[in-house]
């Protein structure tokens, strides 16, 4: 049963969202999210571009990747072992929460991704190289829950 659809953002939202870098791959280039093997959980998200992290720093991919899902589900993206174990990297925020409705947003829910190297050393992101994971799960919410917002944005859109 799925659950949940990958699309690419649009042109424009690709090309506002890379303003500024060089040598990424064409949208229509990006693979969507897949899972490695029959029992893997996680989809697996390929970089762009090339990306080098300085020691200490921090950098944002932008994927070209969106998420439909049906309500209830919600789409938590997570280091991939093999680069946490290898380079201690990790995700700025820990874990990455994209929501049911961040698919409508007025990024067209174009999925971010922001790397922390904590390391002295640089580490390297290969351009096409699968650099993080996307886990599908569903969410309950509490008694007398009567939000009503729709959601417009991310990163904070909600308050600041
Ligand atoms: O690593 C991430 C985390 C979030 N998002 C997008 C999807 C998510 O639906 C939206 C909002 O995320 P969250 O609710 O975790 O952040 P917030 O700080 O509460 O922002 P907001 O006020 O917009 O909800 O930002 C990403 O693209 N990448
Ligand atoms: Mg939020």
């Amino acid at each position: 049963m799925s659950i949940a659809r990958f699309t690419h953002v649009s042109q424009a939202q690709y090309a506002e969202a890379m303003a500024g870098r060089e040598g990424f791959l064409p949208i229509a280039e990006i693979p969507m999210p897949k899972r490695a093997t029959t029992g893997s959980a996680g989809y697996d998200f390929v970089s762009p571009l090339e990306v080098t992290i300085p020691a200490g720093e921090t950098a944002l991919i932008p994927t070209g990747i969106r998420a439909e899902m049906e309500q209830g589900w919600v789409l938590l993206l997570f280091p991939r072992s093999s680069f946490g174990f290898k380079y201690s990297l990790r995700l700025a925020n820990t874990v990455g929460v994209i929501d049911s409705d961040y698919a409508f947003a007025k990024n067209e829910g174009h999925i971010m991704v922001k790397l922390r190297n904590p390391l002295s050393e640089p580490v390297t992101i290969g351009k096409g190289e699968r650099f993080c994971q996307g886990v599908f799960l569903p969410y309950g919410t509490a008694e007398e829950d009567e939000v009503t917002a729709g959601r417009v944005g991310g990163f904070g859109s909600t308050d600041r």
